[in-house]
C-alpha cells in the first residue's frame, strides 16, 4: 500500500508542528522519519495514522483518500515506545486480541486465530512463552510481543513511534533485525520515527529528515550520508568536527592552523570534517597546518578514537584512527601531533 502526504499542516496554537510539506511512500517501503526533538515526526506519524487531523493537506492510501477516514477504518498496525500491552491478558491472547475485537462478520473462526497467532509468535521466537503474562516477559520480548500484535491484524502500514527507544542498545539492535525480517516477508509499508540516525541508516529504504516541522531531504541511507543537502542534515547525522576562520589567498585561517580552500561566493567561513576524514601525523602538511593536543584515548570496537583540543579549536574534535595506525604513531595522552583532512565539507551560508 502506498502513502501519499500532500500539503499537510498543523498548528497547535501558536506552535507551528508541520508548515504544508508532501511526501510519497512507495508501497512495501521502510521509511523512517528521523528528527531532533520537536521537530515533527511524531505529529506527522499521527496524521498518517488518523490518530491527529491535519490542518490543510490530504493523505492517500494507495488510491483511497483517507484524510477523513477514521483510525479504526485505516488498516494500520501500531508499535508505541512504552509497550502498551494489556497485563492481564497472556501474550498468546494479546496477539489474538485485534483478531477477536473485529465485528463477526469479518472475525477469523478460533482455530484460525489460533493458527495465526502461533504462526506469529514463531515468527518472533515466543512459541515457547504464549501462557506467560507481559510482566514476566524482558522489556525486548514485550516489543516483540507488540509487534506480532500489530500483525496479527495483516495491517497494509504498519507505524513505529521510537519503538526501541526504551531498550537498552544490544536489544534495540536484535528487535531492528526482527524487524527488517517481518518487514520483508509480510511486504507491509512501514513508517517509522526515530531520533537514533544509526537506526534510521540501518533500518530504513529512505531517511526522511526533519526540522523544525520541515523536510529538509528524503534519501536512501547511503547517499543521504555521502550527499547531506545541507548543514543540518550533515551535522545532524554524524560527529561533526568544524574549522571556521577567514579566507585569506587560497587559505582559510584561524590564528596558527589553516586549510588551503579557496573562498567560495555564498559559502560560510568554515569547513567540516568527520572523524574519519582526518588523517593524524607527526609533522605539517602543504595543504594543511593542524597542530594539536591528544586529550584522550578510547578504543572503540574496530577504530581508536581520539579527542583533540588546540587553541583554535573551540570544541573539540575527535578523530578515529585503525588501531595498526595507532601503534604506528605511539601516541599518548598528551602528545602533539597534526592533522591532515582527506575531505571537506563546504555548504552555503545559512
Ligand atoms: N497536542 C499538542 N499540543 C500542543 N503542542 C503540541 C502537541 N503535539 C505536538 N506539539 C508541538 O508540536 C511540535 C512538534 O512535536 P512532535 O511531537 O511532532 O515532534 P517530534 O519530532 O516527534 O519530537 P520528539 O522526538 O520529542 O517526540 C513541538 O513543538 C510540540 O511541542
Amino acid at each position: 500500500m502506498s502513502i501519499r502526504v500532500h500539503n499537510v499542516s498543523r498548528r497547535f496554537g501558536a506552535t507551528t508542528a508541520l508548515e504544508p510539506l508532501s511526501l510519497d511512500i512507495a508501497a512495501g517501503e521502510m521509511v523512517g522519519l528521523l528528527g531532533p526533538s520537536g521537530s515533527g515526526k511524531t505529529t506527522l506519524l499521527r496524521i498518517i495514522a488518523g490518530l491527529e487531523t491535519p490542518d490543510s493537506g490530504t493523505i492517500h492510501f494507495g488510491d483511497r483518500d483517507v484524510t477523513r477516514v477514521h483510525v479504526r477504518k485505516r488498516r494500520v498496525g501500531f508499535v508505541f515506545q512504552h509497550y502498551a500491552l494489556f497485563h492481564h491478558m497472556s501474550v498468546f491472547e494479546n496477539v489474538a486480541f485485534g483478531l477477536r475485537a473485529r465485528p463477526a462478520a469479518e472475525r477469523p473462526d478460533n482455530d484460525e486465530i489460533k493458527r495465526r497467532v502461533r504462526h506469529l509468535l514463531e515468527r518472533v521466537k515466543l512459541d515457547s512463552m504464549a501462557e506467560r503474562l507481559p510482566a514476566q516477559l524482558s522489556g525486548g520480548q514485550q516489543q516483540r510481543v507488540a509487534l506480532a500484535r500489530a500483525l496479527a491484524v495483516e495491517p497494509e502500514v504498519l507505524l513505529l513511534d521510537e519503538p526501541f527507544g526504551a531498550l537498552d542498545t544490544r536489544v534495540r539492535v536484535e528487535l531492528r533485525r526482527w524487524l527488517r525480517h517481518l518487514h520483508e516477508e509480510f511486504g507491509f509499508t512501514s513508517v517509522f520515527v526515530t531520533h537514533d540516525q544509526e537506526e534510521a541508516l540501518e533500518l530504513s529504504d529512505r531517511v526522511v529528515v526533519m526540522s523544525d516541522g520541515r523536510i529538509e531531504q528524503v534519501e536512501a541511507p547511503a547517499t543521504l550520508y555521502r550527499s547531506p543537502a545541507n548543514r543540518f542534515v550533515f551535522s545532524f547525522l554524524g560527529e561533526t568536527n568544524r574549522f571556521e576562520g577567514e579566507f585569506h589567498h587560497g587559505r582559510l585561517v584561524n590564528g596558527e592552523a589553516w586549510i588551503s580552500v579557496d573562498a567560495r561566493p555564498g559559502a560560510a567561513d568554515e569547513v567540516l570534517m568527520r572523524p574519519h576524514e582526518l588523517v593524524v601525523t607527526t609533522e605539517p602538511d602543504e595543504m594543511a597546518h593542524l597542530p594539536a593536543r591528544v586529550d584522550a584515548i578510547s578504543p572503540v570496537g574496530s577504530d581508536v578514537r581520539l579527542e583533540l583540543s588546540a587553541e583554535w579549536m573551540r570544541h573539540p574534535w575527535q578523530v578515529s584512527l585503525a588501531h595498526h595506525e595507532h601503534e604506528r604513531l605511539g601516541l599518548e595522552r598528551g602528545s602533539h601531533c597534526w592533522l591532515r583532512p582527506t575531505r571537506l565539507h563546504r555548504f552555503e551560508r545559512s
